[in-house]
């Protein structure tokens, strides 16, 4: 039976050696969430917690047991017949029950309770009965399988089967294995013990050495035919093989790997958001399949690729684990072909001098950005370059502000073109930068607006300035961003300054009446 097909059965025990994770504990209606978009994504058992551990995961196990539309629903117990009983007693309106109990056969667990080799066979053949008189479907578990000694494994796997055993699952449970390793291990048991061809094996490994689905994977080479999993890879300390990790590796490489599983993978990324709230536990914004990273690229030439074909630097799509798309993030590794998809996205067509100049002032925004988001995009493409023809440039700007009155700004005009420094103080740092901007550039026009606007969130973001002014009638606005809120304000007030003399220039108005302050 084991190997005759290539169906792989998920057996997922994110709700019970998931929640073993400190800390990972999930409520009871969590739970019932979880074991539903468990039950709809395909998942063909689900280990919905250990019976006798609390009245909480006694009455979990049995609800999500009455609940269950599809899967088989299975609890944990240990070598003893209390356990059994109790497990037997929460799964058992379960339209699929199944009864996983489980014994440390290696020698240092077989030291726990002190038992000899024999007498702890005797507890397995007498365990794994009980449990077989009581349901059909019994699953049994050599904990510390693949540190027990290879005489003593098979000696004992031989017993649960002829106890009646339907499943033999074979646990790393310290996750100390390695795919070659793991692969022979499950090989050599179908070919050694008697019966094995009558139950199925399964794969049960853990992370310690990050090889929990390379190991997995390679028991299914070596003729298992059930994976134990989790959602994100959540469990005992560094965490169990991730359901969505094997599965969609059987999917994608199924070239070399040809077998298949129940699971609709389109449901992934949803049940990872929900058992990631659930637990508290985040994914790591690098974790295959369901990081934040898995389909986002920020590196111009994979945007680039991505752009004129997705299969350059995607193995698998978005869709397919059930995300809208991937994402282009822009930053300071985005090259152009990136930043004028993102134009196009947001709505501006831009000529090819115009994409060259907001790529450079983008460029600058990122390396002193984390993250450049659509506003900021936006900010930049209406902010526009300074003309050439502008006579009035901020060259350079340093404030100095605190606790401390009065602040001061040290500033760099550049008028027509030559460079005029000032060092003024005001009321705050804005007003000490009007202030020079104003002794190096007298002028009577009217403040009528200053407005600060965040462009996004976080201490980084970029603060859009608006700067409104009025002289004689005549009202202009300037508007620039930048993550210093203060040289925003100052590049502006200059901007509107520009304005205010193109409008003079235009009126007829003899500009010469304006003068500079002639100062270094
Ligand atoms: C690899 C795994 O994931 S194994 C599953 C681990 N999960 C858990 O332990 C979570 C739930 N556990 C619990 O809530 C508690 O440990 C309980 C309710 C099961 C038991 O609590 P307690 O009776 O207070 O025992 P405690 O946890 O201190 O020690 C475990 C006992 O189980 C025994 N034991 C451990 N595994 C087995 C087993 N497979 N079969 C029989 N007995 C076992 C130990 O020898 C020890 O027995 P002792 O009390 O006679 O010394
Ligand atoms: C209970 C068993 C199967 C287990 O979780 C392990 O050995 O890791
Ligand atoms: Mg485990």
């Amino acid at each position: 039976m084991t190997t005759a097909t290539n169906r792989v059965k998920i057996f997922d025990t994110t709700l019970r050696d998931g929640e073993q994770s400190p800390g990972a504990t999930m409520t009871h209606d969590e739970k019932l969430e979880i074991a539903e978009l468990l039950d709809q994504m395909g998942v063909d058992i689900i280990e919905a917690g250990f019976p006798i551990a609390s009245e909480g995961d006694f009455r979990a196990v049995s609800e999500i047991a009455q609940r269950s539309q599809n899967a088989s629903i299975c609890g944990l117990a240990r070598a003893n017949f209390k356990d059994i009983d109790r497990c037997a007693e929460a799964v058992r309106h379960a339209a699929k029950p199944r009864i996983h109990t489980f014994i440390g056969t290696s020698p240092l667990h077989r030291a726990i309770p002190n038992l000899t080799q024999d007498e702890m066979a005797q507890r397995i053949h007498e365990t794994v009965t009980h449990a077989r008189n009581l349901v059909d479907d019994v699953q049994w578990s050599p904990m510390d399988a693949t540190r027990t000694e290879w005489d003593y494994l098979c000696r004992v796997i031989e017993i649960a089967i002829k106890a009646g055993a339907t499943t033999i699952n074979i646990p790393d449970t310290v996750g100390y294995t390695a795919p070659r390793e793991s692969a022979d291990l499950i090989r050599r048991l179908i070919e050694t013990v008697p019966g094995a061809d009558d139950v199925i094996f399964a794969t049960h490994c853990h992370n310690d050495l990050g090889m929990a689905t390379a190991n997995a994977l390679a028991a299914v080479e070596g003729g298992a035919r059930q994976i134990e999993c989790t959602i994100n890879g959540l469990g005992e300390r560094a965490g169990n093989t991730a359901l969505e990790e094997v599965v969609m590796a059987l999917k994608v490489r199924n070239d070399i790997m040809p077998y298949t599983t129940g699971i609709d993978t389109t449901k992934i990324m949803n049940i990872s958001r929900r058992v990631a709230s659930a637990s508290g536990f985040s994914v790591q914004y690098n974790k295959a399949i369901v990081g934040k990273n898995a389909f986002a690229h920020e590196s111009g030439i994979h945007q680039d690729g991505m752009l004129k074909n997705a299969e350059t630097f995607e193995i698998m799509r978005p869709a397919d684990v059930g995300l809208a798309g991937t994402s282009l993030p822009l930053g300071k590794h985005s090259g152009r072909a990136a930043l004028r998809a993102k134009l196009n996205d947001l709505g501006y067509d831009v000529a090819d001098n115009e994409l060259m100049d907001i790529f450079v002032r983008f460029k600058e925004l990122a390396d002193r950005k984390k993250e450049v988001y659509d506003e900021d995009i936006v900010a930049l493409a209406q902010a526009g370059a300074a003309p050439e023809s502008n006579r009035l440039k901020v060259k350079f700007l340093r404030v100095i502000c605190g606790t401390e009155a009065p602040q001061s700004a040290d500033l760099i005009l550049t008028v027509d073109g030559v460079d005029q420094q000032v060092t003024s103080q005001g009321d705050g740092p804005v007003d000490a930068t009007f202030n020079a901007v104003k002794a190096l550039f007298p002028h009577g026009a009217r403040l009528q607006l200053y407005q600060v606007h965040a462009v996004t969130e976080g201490t980084d973001a970029q603060a859009t300035v608006t700067v409104r002014l009025e002289e004689d009638g005549r009202v202009v606005t300037g508007q620039a961003a930048d993550t210093d809120t203060v040289v925003a304000s100052a590049k502006a007030y200059v901007g509107a300054l520009n304005r205010l003399i193109v409008r003079r220039e235009k009126s007829g108005k003899d500009t010469k009446e304006v003068s500079y302050k002639d100062t270094v």
